[in-house]
């Protein structure tokens, strides 16, 4: 028996902590309000670290991102961009397997990608008035692949696929240093880069690495040039760094620390929906997970499930954290309608729906990253190989928000083009709204050609 082994075996059960909501009649706010979510100190603390972190990448660059790597990952690093020989040498050594569910997910996660494109479009609104919304992609991208307590090939996928779809001319990822392989990250991770055509990786994790691509930064002679969009999925830090950058530089949106939700009701498996639970809560000791039902049988079947595998799962201490968190629980609803309230006002990151009729339960959400329909299509399928991604909107923002598509790494310029007489016969409208806006040179600006038309 190993060491982890031993100390899990005398873990309890985990325990998940309930909201009833039965005979109470809340509202959408009202519902935000009482969620499960993380804490505010939590959330608080960790935004003054990454606030912290980022004024120093700027001000010390290089030599700071190296001091992090030593406290944060235990790593003393030389050179911190990635050899191009280190990630055509991960591809040789990969499982031949592993490469396999690489490329079958490269090749789902592309084709989905490549339909999200969206298409230019021009409108003529009058006769000589020509509009054009043309998109174009971001010329340089900033992607961050998380390798803390796990490490996420998968993420590599996630994040180069939909920027290479949307035509995006320059690439740079970012990824933690590893003890374990000499302050290279993790094989895989550089195998799935090179399998993609990344050249360009750098060894550094967390709020550190997002401030580095969005300011730039010069590691004796070799420059990661900043970017202007970033993307990526991370936990607390990595996602509030986002939040903290958004401006300097566009982000997807803020996919922290993992949550899933699920709606159960009588003829939900207790298995399947416990096995999901339990491997999201694996993510992170801060993972939400959450049960909405209003069976109190099903809930009762789902927490002995729950007892008898979070004991045998390798994790088990993360998960049990996690499945205890006030960002996890089960939440009793009177019926299916206000459980489908729930979910919206949850906004889950993942919505799995295990009900009668799955399909139209799902037609009725407003507010999930993703929603996973019926008893076959569980979230660790999109985490790997569904052709979804699995970048997706945390916290909440799920109701603003939406998962790593094509067009994040797009956006669109508005073409105006109009002929002399569609000036003209708009010009009079436009100088009595000037007018009216104090601002007369706006008017005049129309009128000097105005002028010239009747001339
Ligand atoms: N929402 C999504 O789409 C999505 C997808 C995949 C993974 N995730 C989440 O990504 C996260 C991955 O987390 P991880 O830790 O394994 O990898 P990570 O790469 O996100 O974080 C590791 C880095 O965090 C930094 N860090 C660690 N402790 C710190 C501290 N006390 N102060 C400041 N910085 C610190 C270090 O720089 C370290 O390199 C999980 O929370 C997982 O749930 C989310
Ligand atoms: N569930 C994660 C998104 O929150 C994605 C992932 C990658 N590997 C395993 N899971
Ligand atoms: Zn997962």
């Amino acid at each position: 028996m190993t060491n982890t082994e031993q100390n899990t075996s005398a873990l309890q059960p985990p325990v998940m902590r309930t909201l009833d909501l039965r005979g109470q009649h809340l509202s959408y706010g009202e519902l935000r309000n009482v969620v499960p979510r993380q804490s505010n100190d939590y959330v608080g603390n960790a935004a003054k670290t990454v606030d912290e972190i980022i004024a120093r990448v700027r001000a010390e660059g290089a030599d700071y991102l190296r001091e992090l790597s030593a406290k944060f990952d235990g790593v003393e690093q030389g050179a911190l961009r990635v050899p191009a020989e280190e990630l055509s040498k991960a591809v040789e050594t990969l499982d031949p397997q592993v490469k396999e569910g690489l490329e079958v997910a490269i090749e789902r996660t592309r084709a989905f990608a490549q339909a999200q494109r969206p298409d230019d479009r021009e409108l003529e609104v009058a006769p000589g008035a020509k509009l054009t919304f043309r998109w174009t992609p971001v010329r340089r991208a900033g992607v961050y692949v998380p390798g803390g307590l796990a490490v996420y090939p998968s993420s590599v996928i996630m994040n180069i696929v939909p920027a290479q779809a949307a035509g995006v001319d320059s690439i740079v990822l970012c990824t933690p240093p590893q003890e374990e392989f000499g302050g290279l990250p993790h094989p895989t991770i550089l195998a799935a880069a090179h399998l993609l055509g990344v050249e360009e990786v750098w060894a550094v994790g967390g709020a550190q690495a997002l401030a580095a691509m969005a300011y730039g930064v010069d590691d004796a002679g070799e420059v990661l040039e900043s970017v202007d969009t970033i993307t990526g999925p991370g936990n607390i830090f990595v996602a509030l760094a986002k939040r903290a950058l958004q401006g300097v530089v566009g982000i997807d949106g803020e996919a922290g620390t993992t949550e899933i939700a699920v709606i159960a009701d009588e003829t939900a498996n207790p298995d399947y929906v416990a096995a999901d639970l339990i491997s999201q809560a694996e993510h992170d000791p801060n993972a939400g997970s959450i049960l909405i039902t209003h069976s109190a049988e099903t809930a009762e079947k789902v927490a002995e499930a729950i007892r008898v595998r979070a004991a045998a799962t390798k994790h088990a201490e993360r998960v049990k954290t996690a499945l205890e968190g006030p960002q996890s629980g089960v939440i009793f609803t009177d019926n299916l309608e206000q459980s489908i309230a729930v979910a919206d006002a949850y906004a889950a990151e993942h919505l799995e729906i295990h009900t009668a009729n799955a399909a139209e339960v799902a037609s009725k959400i407003r507010n999930a990253g993703a929603i996973f329909i019926g008893p076959y299509s569980p979230v660790p399928l999109g985490d790997y190989a569904a052709g979804s991604n699995h970048v997706l909107p945390t916290a909440g923002s799920a109701s603003f928000a939406s998962g790593l598509n094509t067009t994040a790494f797009m956006k669109a310029v508005q073409l105006i083009e109009y002929t002399d007489a569609a000036l003209a016969e708009i010009g009079e409208s436009i100088i009595a709204v000037a007018h009216n806006e104090d601002l007369p040179a706006h008017g005049e600006a129309i009128t000097a050609r105005t002028q010239d038309f009747k001339g």
